[in-house]
């Protein structure tokens, strides 16, 4: 069987059972030594509509697991930073040690999704620890480093490794991270899109550093998967890939 054929977005539903319990707040992690249980939060039934409170001071509708997987230094600590904090971590590169999350609550077309965002370490060594947390997945942002080929090539593997270890119809979308470092560029706009129309996965360019795309990204795997098991039976499909495409910022629109 071909391999492509398993990323292909599909339409299909993610029951209310495994998106996360409402009312359960996160664990936090000590960055750079604890390692959070795979299962904290645990998944459980979802009660759709009711707004609950969680632990770490938030209100929320619904809650999702996201991950962040791809090479070490493609950027997906800041990647996360930005999205959460609207900053970037300029200087030296501290690399992720294990696991780490952070929360964020966003508002999807009038509900309260929150986004539980796993940070991994990219690093080789580490690669038995973050495979434990694939599972619990509902969603998985995979980064390469425009300026950086090998981290592009590596994407194949990654591919590999996010079929052994996600679920099935995990959501998929591949980022092209730290487009504003034109001179740098080592990977060409036009192959990642290739790439990634091979694999059927949306895709996106974006930069940490200046904040390009980044609330998008997580705006559209929010939509999605609020979307797989909230849809009402006159609201239109949301279509991930259009979506992305409609919405991204490029070269031929915007300034990075
Ligand atoms: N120019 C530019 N630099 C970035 C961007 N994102 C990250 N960086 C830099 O790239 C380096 C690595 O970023 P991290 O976010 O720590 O990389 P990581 O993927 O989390 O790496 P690991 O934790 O080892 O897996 C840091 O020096 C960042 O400042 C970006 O969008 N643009
Ligand atoms: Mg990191």
């Amino acid at each position: 069987m071909s391999r492509k054929k398993t990323f292909k977005s599909k339409a299909g539903s993610v029951s209310a059972a495994s998106a996360l319990p409402s009312a359960n707040g996160a664990r936090p992690g000590r960055p750079g030594t604890a390692l959070p249980s795979p299962e904290a939060p645990p998944n459980g039934p979802q009660q759709p509509g009711r707004l609950s409170f969680g632990g770490g001071g938030d209100f929320y509708d619904i809650a999702f697991k996201v991950m962040l997987v791809g090479d070490s230094g493609v950027g997906k600590t800041c990647l996360l930073v930005r999205f959460k904090d609207g900053a970037f971590l300029a200087g030296t590169f501290i690399s992720t040690v294990g696991i780490d999350f952070r929360n964020k609550v966003l508002d999807v077309d009038g509900m309260k999704v929150k986004l539980q965002i796993w940070d991994t370490a990219g690093q080789e060594r580490f690669r038995s620890v973050t495979h434990a947390y694939y599972r619990d997945a509902h969603a998985l942002l995979l980064l390469y480093d425009v300026t950086n080929k090998t981290s592009f090539d590596n994407i194949q593997a990654w591919l590999t490794e996010i079929q052994e270890y996600a679920q099935d119809d995990v959501v998929l979308m591949l980022l092209g991270n730290k487009v504003d470092s034109t001179q740098e560029r080592a990977v060409k706009r036009e192959d990642g899109e290739k790439l990634a129309k091979e694999y059927g996965l949306p895709y996106m360019e974006t930069s940490a550093k200046t904040g390009v795309n980044v609330d998008l990204a997580f705006t559209a795997i929010a939509k999605e998967l609020k979307q797989r098991i909230m849809k009402a039976p006159n609201e239109p499909h949301f279509l991930l890939h259009d979506y992305v495409k409609q919405e991204g910022r490029g070269p031929f629109c915007c300034q990075f």
